[in-house]
């Protein structure tokens, strides 16, 4: 059986990604895109990498229409506006990646704290698995929807929970300074990501107010069993794609009675990531070229000063988005979970 797959939302950044990795999937295919902007244009005439490789027209979304044609959606729309969306698609009988944070938080008040907006569909806020294969696969397998995650906190979940699971580092203390590429801010024109507010220039943004942060740590307590404190801090840099999270954790003390070190760090994530494909403990420090167009996570650490470094590599629409969801749906269908990455 080749699995059908649709794209809401197919005129993004993320949505290109999907189809460029679909392209090479030898189990999926893609079948069906849609946008409320350019409905009855060629995909290939929105994202020109495709031409010449894709015959997919994009249509306007009717989810009754999309479900006959698609064993899963690709919904990749803005936050706030994709809950409906995905209601309407699961009601209608296809199962759905959600690539927007709407599902992703434990519970309704923390969404709307930080989201400001109502929840459609608050039922499902809570239940929906978070689409962190490598913690949630068998809920993810079963489940009719998915809760895509976040990408900066794809960068920082995936090295902290182990180490926090494990109490090698003190769960109060914890800073998180990422940078991403431009295209994490989406394809839609904001004056933020205009060439030259963001070229030769790097800068934070969302000091002390960033929604990935309750992101990071309501995951981080449901997947380790401890409530983190986590001071986070983005930054906008000048390039497409990739995130460097850099994390400053304070080493509790080890089973011999001395401090615990960076290399212990490393062996913990070698023998718990042992089985997850794309998860690599590196002895070099994490670079975004070196993960860029791939699904992989680089993750080291360092001994500095009274702390431990830690350094994780991704590239944001890849592991930090679009691979993070053909990983899910490979889970979800039951093939093997590296296909098409
Ligand atoms: N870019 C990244 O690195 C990451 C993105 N994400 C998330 O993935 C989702 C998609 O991101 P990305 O591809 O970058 O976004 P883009 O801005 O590049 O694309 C968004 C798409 O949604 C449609 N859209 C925009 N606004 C609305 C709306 N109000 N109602 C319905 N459709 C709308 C647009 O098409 P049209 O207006 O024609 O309908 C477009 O196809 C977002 O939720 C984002 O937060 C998650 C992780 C990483
Ligand atoms: C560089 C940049 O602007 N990044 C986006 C986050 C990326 C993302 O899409 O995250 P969600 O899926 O949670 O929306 C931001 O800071 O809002």
């Amino acid at each position: 059986m080749t699995i059908q797959v649709g794209i809401v939302g197919a005129t993004g950044y993320t949505a290109l990604e999907v189809a460029r990795l679909l392209l090479s999937h030898p189990e999926a295919t893609l079948v069906a895109a849609t946008s409320r902007a350019d409905a009855g244009k060629p995909l290939s005439a929105v994202h020109p990498s495709l031409s010449g490789r894709c015959d997919v027209v994009i249509e306007t979304l009717d989810a009754d229409e999309i479900a006959k044609k698609c064993d899963v959606v690709m919904c990749c729309l803005p936050h706030g506006a994709s809950a409906e969306t995905c209601k309407q698609l699961v009601e209608a009988g296809t199962r759905v990646v959600d690539f927007s944070a709407d599902f992703r938080l434990s519970n309704r008040e923390l969404y709307e704290k930080w989201y400001g907006v109502t929840h459609p569909w608050p039922e499902r806020i809570g239940k929906t698995p978070y689409g962190l294969p490598e913690f949630y696969a068998d809920e993810i397998r079963s489940s009719d929807l998915v809760a895509n995650p976040g990408c900066y906190p794809t960068s920082v979940i995936l090295p902290l929970q182990p180490l926090l699971h494990s109490d090698m580092i003190e769960a109060t203390d914890i800073i998180v300074d990422s940078k991403s590429g431009v295209s994490g801010a989406g394809r839609s024109p904001k004056l933020g990501t205009l060439y030259c507010e963001v070229n030769d220039s790097i800068a934070a943004y969302g000091v002390g107010s960033h929604r990935h942060q309750p992101e990071m740590v309501d995951i981080l307590h449901r997947a380790a069993g401890t409530l983190p404190s986590i001071l986070f801090t983005p930054h906008l840099t000048p390039m497409d794609r990739g995130i460097l999270s850099t994390i400053y954790v304070k080493p509790k003390t080890d089973a011999g009675g001395g401090k615990v070190h960076a290399k212990q760090l490393i062996e913990t994530w070698q023998k718990r990531y042992r089985d997850c494909p794309f998860l690599v403990p590196t002895d070099a420090l994490p670079a975004t070229k070196h993960v860029a167009g791939t699904n992989y996570v680089h993750m080291t650490a360092r001994d500095a000063a009274d702390r431990i470094v830690i350094v994780c590599a991704i590239d944001n629409l890849t592991k930090g988005a679009s691979g993070a969801a053909i990983q899910n749906m490979n889970v979800m269908f039951g093939v093997n979970e590296g296909l098409g990455l």
